[in-house]
């Protein structure tokens, strides 16, 4: 099969633990796209973070910014989540636990997220009764709008772009990946990903973080 597409998580698949992107990540995607395969970022993180870590690698494919909250293809910005489900239970969370945002918070508009000081089952728990979906990425915890998903974000994106999801790679290392592989045609979890994302993927990379990317990149398009 001829690949079309990447989809492509941030911290944690191109980034290191470090959120430092990867050298043998920016090169496999650059010349992915120099064969005319475009490459979206699908994450958790606010769109101008995104937007700039798109730009700079120099990908063509649009970004899913906050775990599907927010769209950003053809140069328009679509939100989709709504960041009143978030403030509720953040809310109350702050009324118990000692929570904080992480930085620049004041720029996310669909969804809340917070840092690790706490452990995510004792958040999950605390707002079992709230409507938010609470992903642990291992760099934050996040409240997003159920509604939303990195994968019914990328199904809207890539019908915007003509892109065929059975065509498309998509490549990711932690829980708020699930939803976003499970739409596409091939499922790569880098070899530092957790156990629930490699148990659905079609191929589990031998290396970790970006190293695993070019390598997943190799095997699934430059090398075929
Ligand atoms: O924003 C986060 O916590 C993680 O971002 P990611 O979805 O790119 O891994
Ligand atoms: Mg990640």
């Amino acid at each position: 099969m001829k690949i079309e597409a990447i989809a492509v998580d941030i911290d944690g698949t191109i980034t290191d633990t470090k959120r430092r992107l990867c050298i043998d990540a920016i090169k496999a995607l650059r010349d992915a796209e120099k064969l005319g395969i475009k490459v979206t970022l699908v994450t958790g993180n606010i769109l101008c973070y995104a937007y700039a870590t798109s730009t700079l690698i120099g990908l063509s494919g649009g970004v899913v910014a906050e775990n599907g909250g927010v769209i950003y293809v053809n140069d328009e910005v679509n939100v989709l989540g709504d960041i009143k489900k978030a403030k509720k239970a953040y809310n109350y969370l702050k009324s118990i636990y000692p929570v904080e945002k992480v930085q620049f918070s004041e720029l996310r508009v669909s969804e809340i997220a917070i840092k690790r000081t706490i452990p995510v089952e004792i958040i999950k728990d605390a707002l079992k009764d709230f409507d938010v979906e609470v992903y642990d990425t291992k760099f934050a915890i996040h409240l997003t709008d159920p509604k939303v998903d990195k994968g019914s974000s990328l199904k809207i994106l890539t019908k915007k772009l003509g892109i065929d999801l059975e065509k498309t790679i998509a490549i990711g290392d932690s829980e708020n990946d699930l939803e976003f592989l499970d739409v596409a045609g091939v499922k790569v979890a880098v070899a530092n990903a957790n156990k629930e994302l490699k148990e659905i993927a079609d191929y589990v990379t031998k290396k970790p973080y970006g190293s695993g990317v070019a390598e997943a990149i190799k095997k699934y398009v430059t090398l075929s």
